[in-house]
């Protein structure tokens, strides 16, 4: 006999498909909704994770995020140096969310509303025609969509530098950017300390462009701007905050 979460995850689906054969959503599209409910559903058991945790008194809601995610908010660079409880408040505000293999979940050139860390799978920052240059493959632990967020929108530093798309299924957390700016209103020594993160990377973004004479220097392998490639400074930011 089904469960009663098997029931429930067969009439959200159901009930899914029927909005969308209403809507006339085309068949693909309506095939990759299947999918995300299909793996949601096996990976994780349910469909929405804060549904169960919403319902919680704070103190068990807690308890449950330092248990299941705090080691790994430690070991991420970009928050080495941040207050421990600012930490914990971050993983209270986190979404779980599932993008099915392919799928964009930053297109460049958008205005960076989130941030993301990668729970399990992975994703690609991608580019060049058709999307065919990998410049690098970002793997559990590794955040990404924080250089949006942190730039300042003077420096035009709000809009996402780079594509970046699902390789695999990925498991993310999304944490929102207006989630993050409440949390570091409560701890202005972290503020300080992602400001300066941000800032690297907008100097590091922002270093004049090379003169002929000197492009032989330019890094060779992975980079991401189409436009632009990146500065050596910029390469070394990013070295350090992607290595967990
Ligand atoms: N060279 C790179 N190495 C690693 N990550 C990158 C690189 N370029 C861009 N990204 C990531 O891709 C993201 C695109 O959106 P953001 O600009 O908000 O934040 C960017 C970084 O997190």
């Amino acid at each position: 006999a089904a469960t009663a979460g098997q029931t429930y995850f067969r009439a959200s689906m159901d009930g899914c498909v029927a909005y969308m054969n209403t809507n006339r959503i085309p068949k693909m599209v309506q095939n990759r909704v299947k999918t995300w409910y299909n793996y949601t559903w096996t990976a994780q058991g349910m469909l929405d994770e804060s549904e169960l945790l919403d319902k919680m008194p704070l103190v068990m809601r807690t308890a449950i995020a330092v248990d299941i995610n705090l080691a790994t908010f430690q070991k991420i660079d970009l928050f080495k140096g941040c207050d421990q409880q600012m930490l914990v408040d971050m993983l209270l505000r986190l979404k779980s969310i599932i993008y099915l293999p392919g799928d964009f979940v930053v297109k460049k050139g958008d205005i960076g509303k989130e941030m993301y860390i990668i729970k399990s799978g992975a994703v690609q920052v991608v580019g060049g025609p058709d999307n065919s240059i990998v410049f690098v493959t970002l793997k559990a632990g590794c955040v990404f969509g924080e250089i949006s967020l942190l730039q300042s929108a003077k420096d035009g530093g709000n809009r996402r530098t780079a594509n970046v798309k699902a390789h695999g299924f990925a498991n993310l957390f999304v944490l929102e950017k207006k989630d993050l700016f409440d949390i570091l209103i409560h701890y202005p020594e972290s503020q300080k300390v992602l400001a300066r993160k941000g800032r690297k990377l907008t100097k590091a973004k922002a270093a004049p462009a090379k003169t002929d004479a000197k492009k032989e220097e330019k890094p060779k392998g992975a980079f991401l701007f189409e436009t632009k490639p990146p500065t050596p400074k910029l390469l070394k930011v990013f070295g350090r905050l992607k290595k967990n």
